[in-house]
């Protein structure tokens, strides 16, 4: 032959090889099983096929789903024109997936010239079909042998160009031989050489023989040849939502019957993995569409799924009740056997021990509830159930019908527990009469006795899983309670359930907390603290719970603008009064959207520190504040970067009528001084309700207080909390605040200085303020002021003076010793001191003390708690100091920490609960 005559019968047999491969697939018969699922060829052919996801290839930082690519791109690209040395491909994805089907479209797409044009031969087999392929052939005689339209001739032309074949092969997981890389008996390199089939395989796929030719397996992910495959593996993701939808939109030809269904199923069943196979989505879609056909109403729980399922197979075999029941028992027994066995399989003969037998004879009305692979008849046969889910459900079932007493619930859940995921759900939902009365017209009634069963151990467990903060046990029981849709049933067990975080939940679980909460009809504190995954999707099915909670608390989460727009929501038609959204990354255009909800609202409390709000967010507040239907007392702004600007907006609304707000925490805003005077303004105003304000680690300085001090003598203002903790302020601003503080309008009763370099010079000034006969201060802080002994004997004197209502004084970190400290001793001891709370830390306090400081706490008729940490005692002080702390009638707490101890005195420490060391 000369080569264009060559050229031209091989583009004539290659014509015929695709018009071959289409004509066969339209004689295929259509195999489609309600669980089995749509016959692939059919569903191709029909134009139904929906793209199946899988992860890129490429790591990148984009998000997931900016990642995904289809299962078809995914091929071609493994599949290039150009292959040095080509690897098999791999396809893997669990049962159902997909798998069959996708090589189905790849063929076809293939046959009509759409893809892959660089391969002119596509030969494919199933793993089933090689199974049963004895004895010795060659590559050729098994090609002839499955591809009746080539020639012996046309084939061996075929075969001189490796390069342009491609080999699919279908179902590994099936496959009784191995897939071994071959050794010197098992090579073989020529397709005329006659090997057994195995070994046609393996040298086929480890590219020994046809070398050149492309290689293509499926494989779900539990075959453990798989591991030992050199190949480049597309994982099957199957359907994600999107493309639920697109099925839903396919498989129904009306459009609003496709979304009630839709809907359905992602409000109901969404959440379980098990949606994202295609195969379940295909039962779930015949279902629903047979319910919807009959005017029935549609499940809520996978148990009703179940149940409708299971009465439309039974149905179907027009079956009376008695074997009926014989046949969900005699199944029970084979999906219990199945799932033990290391195969999932039954043989002929296993079968019929179970007492299938009579079902055999008419193997049909087996096909929808099994698969079954072989003659049912032959001895080879193996019968296995299409899912696994099935499998469990009827395990479930057969438990109900059973009237033996010899087992319990208990016991068939341990028996079971490792390999049945969902088995006590489904005992869980079918325990329910209205969910299990479908199945009962068809099977006759449940053993009372079970169900009995089934109750008391579902009390009890669930009673000990909400108590115990196991949080993942704990959602587990929830789930079941979720499954039983027995709102009585969850009310009870709910009432003393254990309050725990039930932050960084997923979608099933959002769904199963908004469940138990809308059954309870109201909600103490719905914990959602490192929600670190809040998407709209999860913040949506949260809303009824979060409107019916009293307080939300959300602190270290994050979430997607569309999270936030569903708090708002929840805010607003909510009962909430406290919201806690402490440490995330909301920011400026965050709280924009959190403030739709907060501007009408029953929120008191809010909690924002550390949200990455900078001025710009001020507005948004104002507006909430002032809007005359906020309830706002308690507002945390700590950290956020607010500056001046935002403490001049906000000061605006402390100065309008219908601002609320109680208590302001504004630490480590970034203020200077330039912003009291607005603040001042609004505290003198007459409408400021403010009792509370802190300002710590700001830069408010001497020149920032002077204004503020001006608010404190005006009639008007309310502040009766001011916390300047850390403001770089210096003597300088004590005259002024003792001015203030000598003022008949000073409501003050808390004041800390802490961190500041006030110095005697300050400190004595404000102490002589302090010593007016009648002063309100009853808590003060000077921690770090730089004070000496001399301030704290004039401290001494203002305690034991008689009028002084100082309850808690803190004055660690002044260097003052034995030295200054004898001067607290003394006022201690006097009757007339009311101190309670006295924190003297790192004061440089040593053993000499210990005799002053004894008698001062046994005298004193008030002081609950004293800090003496980190100061220089040593073992010799402990036996005074518990002595003295045990026999004290006032004394709660004496805290010892980071002393000079010994591990020896810790035993004698020990003996008074009231010691902190
Ligand atoms: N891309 C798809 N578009 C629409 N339906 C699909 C698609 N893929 C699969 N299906 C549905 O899922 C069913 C199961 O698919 P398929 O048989 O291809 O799965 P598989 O991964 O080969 O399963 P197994 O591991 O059990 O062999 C099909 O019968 C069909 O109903």
């Amino acid at each position: 032959m000369d080569s264009a005559t060559s050229r031209d019968s091989f583009q004539i047999i290659h014509t015929m090889h695709k018009e071959a491969l289409l004509a066969h697939r339209k004689q295929s018969e259509d195999t489609s099983t309600l669980l089995g699922g749509q016959s692939p060829k059919k569903l191709v052919d029909d134009g139904k096929y929906i793209l199946l996801m899988t992860t890129g290839t490429e790591v990148t930082e984009k998000s997931e789903q900016e990642n995904l690519q289809s299962c078809q791109n995914a091929i071609l690209t493994a599949l290039p024109e150009n292959r040095d040395q080509p690897k098999p491909v791999i396809v893997v994805g669990p049962a159902g997936f997909g798998k069959t089907t996708a090589l189905e479209k790849l063929i076809l797409d293939w046959a009509t010239g759409k893809h892959l044009q660089h391969f002119s031969w596509v030969f494919k087999f199933t793993f089933s079909y090689l199974n049963v392929q004895k004895g010795v052939m060659s590559l050729k005689e098994l090609l002839l042998q499955t591809h009746s339209h080539l020639s012996p001739e046309s084939l061996a032309l075929v075969l001189q160009k490796p390069q342009s074949l491609l080999f699919l092969f279908d179902g590994l997981d099936q496959y009784k031989n191995n897939l071994d890389l071959p050794t010197s008996h098992t090579l073989c390199s020529d397709p005329n050489q006659p090997s057994p089939v195995p070994v046609l395989i393996a040298n086929l796929v480890h590219g020994t023989l046809l070398q050149g030719a492309a290689t293509l397996l499926t494989s779900r992910p539990t075959t453990p040849t798989l591991e030992s495959l050199d190949g480049h593996r597309v994982e099957l993701l199957g359907f994600l939502k999107p493309q639920r939808n697109d099925y839903f939109n396919s498989f129904f030809s009306d459009p609003t019957a496709a979304n009630r269904a839709f809907q359905n199923m992602e409000r109901t069943l969404g959440f379980y993995e098990i949606c994202t196979s295609p195969n379940f989505c295909w039962t779930t879609c015949f279902i629903y569409k047979s319910l919807m056909e009959a005017g029935e109403s549609l499940p809520e729980t996978l148990t009703q799924l179940f149940v409708c399922i299971t009465g439309h197979l039974i149905r179907a075999l027009s079956l009376d009740k008695d074997h009926a029941r014989d046949l969900m028992s005699s199944l029970g027994r084979m999906a219990s056997h199945c799932c033990l066995s290391p195969h999932s399989q039954c043989s002929t003969e296993e079968m019929t021990s179970f007492g299938l037998q009579q079902f055999l004879t008419t193997p049909t009305s087996l096909k929808d509830f099994l698969h079954i692979d072989g003659a049912p008849e032959s001895k080879d046969c193996s019968f296995s159930f299409h899912t696994q889910m099935m499998q469990e459900f009827i395990t479930a079932v057969s438990f109900y019908l059973d009237e033996s007493e010899e087992v319990n619930v208990e016991d068939l859940l341990e028996k079971h527990g490792g390999c049945m995921e969902f088995l006590d759900l489904y005992l869980v939902g079918l325990a329910e009469p209205s969910q299990r009365k479908p199945l009962e017209s068809h099977l006759g009634m449940w053993n009372p006795d079970r169900i009995v069963d089934l109750n008391s151990w579902f009390r009890s467990t669930t009673e000990k899983a909400l108590q115990s903060y196991q949080k993942e046990r704990h959602l587990h029981y929830l789930r079941l309670l979720h499954q039983s849709q027995n709102k009585k049933l969850v009310k009870d067990n709910m009432r003393s359930a254990r309050g725990i975080n039930y932050g960084g939940l997923s979608v099933q679980d959002c769904v199963v907390l908004n469940y138990t909460v809308t059954c309870m009809e109201e909600w103490d504190q719905l914990n959602l603290y490192r929600s670190i995954d809040l998407t709209e999707e999860k913040a949506s099915l949260l809303v009824p719970a979060m409107s019916l909670s009293r307080v939300i608390n959300l602190g270290q989460s994050s979430f997607t603008a569309g999270a936030l727009n569903h708090l708002a929501l929840a805010l607003r038609q909510g009962r909430t009064i406290e919201l806690d959204m402490s440490n995330n990354h909301m920011g400026d255009t965050g709280f924009k959207l959190l403030c739709t909800g907060l501007g009408d609202c029953h929120i008191e409390i809010l909690k924002l520190p550390v949200c990455e709000l900078t001025d710009a967010c001020c507005e948004d507040l104002v507006a909430v504040l002032t809007s005359g239907r906020s309830h706002l007392r308690v507002l945390n702004l700590r950290a956020n970067a607010l500056r001046d600007p935002g403490l001049i907006k906000l000061s605006q609304a402390l100065g309008s009528p219908h601002c609320k707000l109680q208590e302001l925490q504004l630490q480590m805003c970034e203020f200077t001084g330039e912003s009291m005077k607005a603040l001042s303004t609004a505290l003198s105003s007459g409408q400021s309700q403010l009792r509370i304000l802190d300002l710590a680690q700001n830069q408010i300085t001497d020149h920032g207080v002077d204004w503020l001090v001006k608010a404190l003598q005006h009639p008007c203002c309310q502040l009766q909390s001011l916390i300047l903790f850390d403001n770089d302020l210096t003597a300088a601003c004590c005259a002024g605040v003792a001015a203030a503080l000598l003022s008949e309008c000073c409501r003050l009763t808390e004041l800390d200085l802490s961190v500041n370099e006030l110095g005697q010079e300050g400190a004595l000034q404000l102490l002589k303020a302090l010593s007016k006969p009648g002063h309100p201060l009853e808590k003060l802080s000077l921690v770090r002021c730089e004070l000496n002994p001399l301030v704290f004997k004039e401290l001494g004197v203002l305690l034991s003076n008689g009028t002084s209502r100082l309850k808690s004084l803190s004055l660690g970190l002044n260097k003052v010793g034995d030295e200054g400290a004898k001067h607290l001793w003394v006022a201690l001891g006097d009757q007339r001191c009311r101190l309670e709370h006295l924190d003297i830390e790192m004061i440089q306090l040593t053993d000499a003390s210990i005799g002053d400081l004894s008698t001062a706490v046994s005298a004193s008729g008030s002081l609950k708690s004293l800090v003496l940490k980190n100061n220089l005692l040593t073992d010799r002080s402990v036996p005074a100091l518990v002595r003295v702390t045990q026999d004290s009638r006032t004394m709660q707490e004496m805290n010892l920490q980071y002393n000079d101890f010994s591990e020896d005195v810790f035993e004698l420490m020990d003996q008074c609960a009231k010691i902190k060391y």
